[in-house]
């Protein structure tokens, strides 16, 4: 049995031939980054769906799959080992091929490797909370390609701000460990739907290469102790995004369940039958502090928060050490409309746009990134399946400017959200000057709506 080390990362691995049979094990330290896991295991599509893929499927079970690599059936499973204390210590993946030769694991391993510098960390992995098999487990949903920080527009600051004290936390867990004090950090984001705060949460993830785990806490089903094993089987150093965390909370119940004992509710007293109630999350508040910061809590990992109703959330919730850091995103400024609109139309933009888009495509159809840097200054729009591209005009940086700045002043101060004004421009993709023309006459349009 031979175990190395791979270099640079907290991976071990071995492997051990019975016969035909050649398994290769690797076991994940649990302080592992799941970006190391990622560099061993990930095969980028357009091979096909990665093992890593495959088998995060499961990230906490020892459920095994099966796939082909080579024409050689590989068996892979996962066993996840815990101390007396039921803690997770270890984590191995066994990957089991019948062949005459294990060269073909090796080849297979180079392969995972290639294929993950291919990719270059172009991407970061979603995980969602579902409900399954009778219970709540996280699923791989989907591999996003990374969405660049200058795509998204805030007021000056923020982002770095944002950035830099999660690039921070995560240098900091000695500091942490030796004051005593959990490894753990909480942004909560709020204000104004369609602002960005689901889009720079991705973004950031993609900058600290992350993955991200989201979970609505109005999901059916999800009681406090399947928010618990979720929040405590989340790896180290990932982040979980709670969004709408005001949705599940602002069921008065939650706050104290036992209260009302079972007796009727005032409003339930009258004569006029109550509508038929939602379905409601069965998280209580006390059900959620817990998870967040008990004792099974996991550490190292980076909690954001969203909600569009902050003054609906409860202190305790909101308190230094669950959400460090509270930001207000506001309806958009005409500093962020004229900044957008510089990056929508510049060529720069273009080419962030083509990067993201050539990420995402290769996960599909397998075209390179050389391919689609050849039509950076054109844009693809796709109308009922048929593909069209448009030139952008050739602008110079001033007359960008005096543009953004011309858009900027027709569009009143705080009264858009930024998603409002990105679909403003999807309809003028490659026609800036069509774009300022038309925003007077749309911002009137959009307020007469809003007062009917
Ligand atoms: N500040 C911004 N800069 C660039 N694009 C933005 C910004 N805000 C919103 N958008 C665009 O608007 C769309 C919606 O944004 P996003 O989902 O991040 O908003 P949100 O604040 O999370 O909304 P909600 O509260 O409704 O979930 C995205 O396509 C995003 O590209």
């Amino acid at each position: 049995m031979i175990t190395r080390h791979i270099p640079g990362s907290t991976v071990g691995w071995g492997n051990k031939n019975r016969g035909n049979w050649h398994t290769i094990f690797i076991s994940l330290d649990p302080t592992c980054d799941e970006t190391d896991i990622n560099y061993a295991f990930s095969f980028g599509q357009p091979k096909g769906p990665s093992i890593w893929d495959k088998v995060v499927v499961h990230p906490v079970t020892t459920e095994g799959i099966s796939l082909w690599y080579k024409k050689h059936w590989v068996w892979v499973d996962r066993i996840v080992e815990t101390d007396s204390q039921g803690v997770e210590s270890c984590r191995i993946l066994n990957l089991t091929i019948l062949a005459w030769s294990r060269k073909v694991l090796d080849r297979l391993m180079l392969d995972a490797k290639k294929a993950h510098q291919l990719n270059g960390h172009r991407s970061i992995c979603v995980y969602a909370a579902k409900f399954k098999y009778s219970e709540y487990q996280w699923w791989h949903m989907a591999c996003r390609a990374k969405r660049s920080l200058q795509s998204i527009v805030l007021d000056p600051g923020i982002k770095d701000m944002l950035l830099e004290d999660a690039r921070d936390f995560l240098a900091s867990k000695q500091w942490y460990d030796s004051r005593g004090i959990p490894f753990r950090r909480g942004y909560l984001l709020y204000g104004a739907p369609g602002s960005g705060k689901s889009s720079l949460i991705h973004s950031i993830a993609g900058e600290l290469k992350l993955n991200v785990y989201v979970m609505s806490l109005s999901g059916v089903g999800l009681d406090d102790d399947a928010l618990r094993e979720l929040v405590s089987s989340l790896p180290t150093r990932c982040i979980l995004l709670m969004e709408d965390i005001d949705v599940a909370l602002s069921n008065p119940l939650n706050r104290d369940p036992r209260k009302k004992d079972g007796k009727p509710s005032p409003s339930s007293t009258t004569s006029t039958p109550a509508p038929p109630a939602l379905p409601r999350s069965r998280v209580t508040l006390s059900g959620l502090l817990n998870a967040l910061d008990g004792i099974a809590a996991a550490e190292g990992r980076l909690l954001f928060a969203t909600t569009n109703k902050y003054d609906a959330l409860d202190p305790a919730l909101c308190r230094p050490g669950r959400m460090d850091l509270h930001i207000e995103f506001k309806l958009a400024s005409r500093y962020q409309a004229a900044q957008f609109f510089k990056y929508f139309f510049s060529p720069e933009g273009h080419e962030k746009i083509q990067k993201e888009e050539s990420g995402a495509k290769e996960n599909t159809s397998g075209q390179t990134a050389e391919t689609s840097l050849r039509i950076l200054t054109s844009h693809v729009v796709t109308v009922g399946g048929v593909r069209h591209r448009h030139e952008l005009p050739d602008l110079s940086p001033t007359e960008l400017s005096s543009l953004a700045d011309q858009f900027s002043r027709a569009v009143p101060e705080r009264e858009f959200s930024m998603a409002s004004l990105q679909g403003y421009l999807m309809c003028y993709k490659a026609d800036p000057h069509g774009a300022v023309a038309g925003i007077a006459e749309w911002v009137l349009r959009e307020k007469e709506r809003a007062e009917q």
